[in-house]
């Protein structure tokens, strides 16, 4: 084949989730593809250096602390030194199954793939650099779906750089794992990557510059889960103002910020930076398409359609949420939207993004989920809501679990009292979460989800009183 003189009817730039969630839909479509992937390494980021791999870690730490906490079940169990080059090879094992798979579907022949870096000259042209060293590539094609991810951000912080630091990239490979840890940030990688050191013994200390952990979320959630971390040892700073970064005369990582008027310090071997990524649009050159970016995202329609009305986009390239499932369905979406524009289909048959069910979860220990709007959200919208919440220490299932914190809550609209909203924080809160996203796929009301069989003992059937409270509110 020669590349440089194809036309295709859709260009994916990225082979990740969610540009092979377009290559495939766009085949499906009757659509000439190609997808321009520029890593080393077929898979994209889930697979290799995010949700897969770190869950990865987890389940080790996971289980590591029920055996440390044995003794409360009547059992003797004795926690040894984790053994963390097994870990990581157990991880290498599964991603390198789960990227050969990945990679197989992107080379089944459905479409062609070009390794290689991919940046635009004109709206309707690529210019590719191919992984090889091979001569650069031209790509052609009538419409196009960016979807090239993010990359870890580092914020300007003084004497982080001179200092060292490693990221969630260098933790998913880290062998030998140092004892003390600081970790810098309270989102959702930070909290994951401090739950997988504590749960294999490391001494963690977390420092998050708002004032609550996991901006953005109820502050009932965060301060909860905050409690039970710092119950198993974490150390959590939150409303803090890093002031200086430095090494130690004894070698250590010091870490001086302000907090609440004071100024504190810290000291770890390591420091784990975990404060953002960003969107890789800096080499693609999206604006000689005419694509407009906000802060270096691509900005989309509900349609995902960019700027440019023939170049979509889909994941973490464009947002709002970096989240794989959402990436999935915005690559569905452009795909499909690309075969209309291309069939001259009218614009009011585009399919559009709908973020009412939008789904967060967090794999820390108690695990903390939420679907739909939060009660911060519903104050901002301005709508009116009846709130209803119970704790996991009050519900005999729970207790048998030996659950100590967390609780479940639902919002609901004050006057159909339709389900609006759930949250939880706590056993198996990603899994819970979703009978909740089920009933409100379903604009189920509490009093339906309350007259729902729940089996008895099981955790789920906590959903149950606060959507009896809501109905008879
Ligand atoms: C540690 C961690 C844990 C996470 N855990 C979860 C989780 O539990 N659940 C969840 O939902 N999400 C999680 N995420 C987020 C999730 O991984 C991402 O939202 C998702 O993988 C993004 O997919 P994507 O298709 O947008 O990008 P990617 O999978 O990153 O794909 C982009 C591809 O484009 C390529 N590329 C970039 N620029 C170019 C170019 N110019 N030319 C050609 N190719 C290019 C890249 O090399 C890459 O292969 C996690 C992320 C991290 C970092
Ligand atoms: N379980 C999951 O679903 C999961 C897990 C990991 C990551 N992700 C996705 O990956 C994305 C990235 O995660 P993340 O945790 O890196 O990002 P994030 O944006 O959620 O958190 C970054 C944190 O760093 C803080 N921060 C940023 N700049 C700072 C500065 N200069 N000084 C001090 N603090 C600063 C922010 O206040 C925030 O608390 C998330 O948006 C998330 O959707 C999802």
């Amino acid at each position: 084949m020669n590349q440089s003189t194809n036309t295709y009817d859709l260009a994916v730039i990225g082979g990740g989730s969610g540009g092979y969630a377009a290559a495939r839909t766009a085949v499906s479509e009757g659509l000439k593809t190609v997808v321009i992937d520029g890593a080393d390494e077929l898979g994209g980021l889930c697979i290799l250096r995010g949700c897969m791999p770190s869950k990865t870690l987890i389940e080790s730490a996971n289980r590591n602390i029920v055996i440390r906490e044995a003794e409360e079940f009547g059992l003797r169990a004795e926690a040894g030194e984790p053994d963390t080059h097994s870990i990581i090879a157990r991880k290498r094992r599964l991603i390198s199954e789960f990227s050969d798979y990945r990679a197989e579907q992107l080379q089944d022949g459905r479409f062609d793939l070009i390794r290689g870096h991919a940046r635009f000259t004109d709206p309707h042209t690529l210019e590719v650099k191919p992984r090889d060293g091979g001569e650069l590539l031209t790509v052609s094609a009538k419409s196009f779906v960016i979807a090239t991810g993010s990359s870890i951000a580092v914020p300007d912080i003084p004497g982080l750089e001179e200092t060292g630091y490693v990221t969630s990239d260098d933790v998913l490979d880290q062998e030998d794992v140092p004892d003390s840890i600081i970790v810098l940030g309270g989102g959702a990688i930070a909290l994951e990557m401090a739950h997988y050191y504590e749960g294999i013994g490391k001494k963690v200390t977390v420092i998050q510059r708002s004032e609550h952990l996991l901006s953005g979320m109820d502050h009932d959630l965060a301060d909860t889960l905050q409690e039970a971390l710092e119950a198993r040892g974490m150390q959590v700073f939150c409303g803090t103002s890093i002031q200086q970064v430095e090494t130690t005369a004894e070698g250590m990582k010091k870490i001086t910020f302000d907090h609440h008027d004071q100024s504190l310090s810290v000291e770890a071997a390591e420091i784990l930076c975990a404060l953002g990524r960003k969107p890789n649009t800096g080499h693609l050159q999206a604006e000689q398409a005419g694509v407009d970016l906000d802060k270096g995202k691509v900005v989309i329609s509900k349609a995902v359609q960019s700027s440019c009305p023939h170049i979509f986009a889909a994941g973490d390239v464009c947002g709002p949420y970096e989240i794989v499932h959402l990436a999935i369905e915005q690559g569905e979406k452009a795909a499909t939207n690309a075969a209309k524009l291309l069939r001259g289909d009218p614009e009011s048959s585009f399919q559009l993004m709908d973020y009412r069910l939008k789904l967060y979860g967090i794999f820390t220990e108690p695990q903390v989920a939420s679907v739909g709007i939060n009660e911060l959200e519903a104050e901002e919208e301005g709508k009116k809501v009846i709130v209803e919440s119970y704790p996991f220490n009050d519900h005999g299932k729970s207790m048998v679990h030996g659950t100590e914190h967390g609780f479940v809550k639902l919002i609901a609209d004050a006057e159909t009292k339709e389900i609006l909203g759930g949250s939880v924080v706590g056993p198996e809160a990603t899994e819970l979460i979703h009978e909740i996203v089920v009933a409100m796929a379903f604009r189920a009301t509490a009093g339906q989800l309350a007259t729902i069989p729940h089996y008895h003992p099981t955790l789920s059937e906590i959903w149950t009183y606060p959507a009896e409270d809501i109905a008879d509110a």
